[in-house]
């Protein structure tokens, strides 16, 4: 299997340095426009094999797309990422042509990849992406819930005090400040659910720390974070690759799902081998359907930027 990741920066080497770790592909290429970055990352990290012995090659190269021939998946991190103070929204401007000559480029010499888009703003640039691919729906896949859904659970348990891995929770909407919704109320612990042990201040301040767990990143670093962006990419090209079937939340093109049509939004889907290969409905009540309707105008509102551009 071969992956390719676009953007050597600090989300894409990560996630080509989970992927080499955990052995997801014989073949990492690692792209990037700088001249140099992506040849000596790949080799910093071909330089941990040794340590950590994975067989995985990763192979960086500067703007040889020929390199990337024949990808089954191609990871999109290329692009600005933002500083604080800033909305990934205000990435538009920059990231939208990145996204969209990346696309292309790769689609030159991999008919038929699947793509997993991380570049911000994710929900318009993975709607982007999947306009510009001509790809099946299920083939163009957005990076953000993973990430969200992780935080959530992060924030969770720390308030509950218990193993982030015995919780169960899930964010839908979009993946920005104001758009994402952790919907606290399906989460549970174990199978008890978690509100049965959380006040409704604790709960307001998870979702609240949940929203904005990439805004407070980038103030605390000055640049947005990798390490989980990483490890969420990473997981969903394990279930991809490895035809895990896992559940997970991911910006996908809705058709009528959610009550949606002609969008990409964040919201639990079946990835295997064929990308996203169900999305889930979830049981939504009216006041989460009304927050999920707002996420949507919200994105929609940006995706009409891209005539613009
Ligand atoms: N969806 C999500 O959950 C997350 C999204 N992000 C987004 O991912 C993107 C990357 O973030 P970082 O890795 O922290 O940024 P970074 O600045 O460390 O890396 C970006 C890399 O993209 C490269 N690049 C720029 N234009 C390119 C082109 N045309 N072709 C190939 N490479 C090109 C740059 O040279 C740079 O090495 C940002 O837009 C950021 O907002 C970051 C974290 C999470
Ligand atoms: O916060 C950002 O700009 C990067 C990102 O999407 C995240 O870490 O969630």
């Amino acid at each position: 299997m071969k992956v390719t990741v676009i953007g050597a920066g600090a989300v894409g080497a990560t996630c080509a340095d989970n992927i080499a770790r955990k052995e997801l592909a014989s073949e990492v290429v690692l792209l990037d426009i700088k001249e140099g970055v992506a040849e000596g990352k790949a080799i910093d990290m071909m330089q941990t094999a040794a340590l950590l012995g994975f067989d995985t090659k990763i192979k960086g190269v500067t703007n040889d797309y020929a390199a990337t021939a024949n990808s089954d998946v191609v990871v999109i991190t290329s692009g600005m990422p933002r500083k604080p103070g800033m909305t990934r929204e205000e990435l538009i401007g920059v990231n939208a042509g990145i996204v969209k000559s990346v696309t292309e480029n790769i689609l030159k010499y991999s008919a038929e990849p699947i793509i997993i888009v991380v570049s911000n703003p994710m929900d318009t640039m993975n709607y982007l992406t999947y306009k510009t691919s001509g790809l099946p729906k299920n083939k163009v896949i957005g990076m953000g819930g993973a990430l969200d859904s992780a935080r959530f659970r992060y924030y969770l348990s720390q308030e509950l005090k218990c193993s982030p891995a015995d919780l169960n929770a899930v964010v839908i909407g979009g993946h920005g400040d104001t758009t994402m919704i952790p919907l606290i109320k399906h989460a549970t612990w174990g199978s008890k659910p978690v509100v049965d042990f959380l006040s409704e201040e604790q709960q307001k301040k998870i979702v609240a720390d949940t929203m904005v767990g990439g805004a407070t990143l980038t103030k605390l670093i000055g640049t947005s974070a990798w390490y989980a962006p990483g490890a969420g990419t990473a997981a969903m090209v394990e279930s991809i690759l490895r035809d895990e079937k896992k559940l997970i939340s991911c910006g996908v093109y809705l058709e009528g799902e959610y009550g949606q049509q002609d969008i990409s939004l964040v919201v639990p889907v079946v990835l295997g081998r064929n990308g996203w290969e169900q999305i889930v409905e979830l049981d939504l009540s009216e006041e989460e359907k009304a927050a999920f309707q707002k996420s949507a105008d919200a994105v929609r509102t940006m995706n009409d930027v891209l005539k613009t551009l």
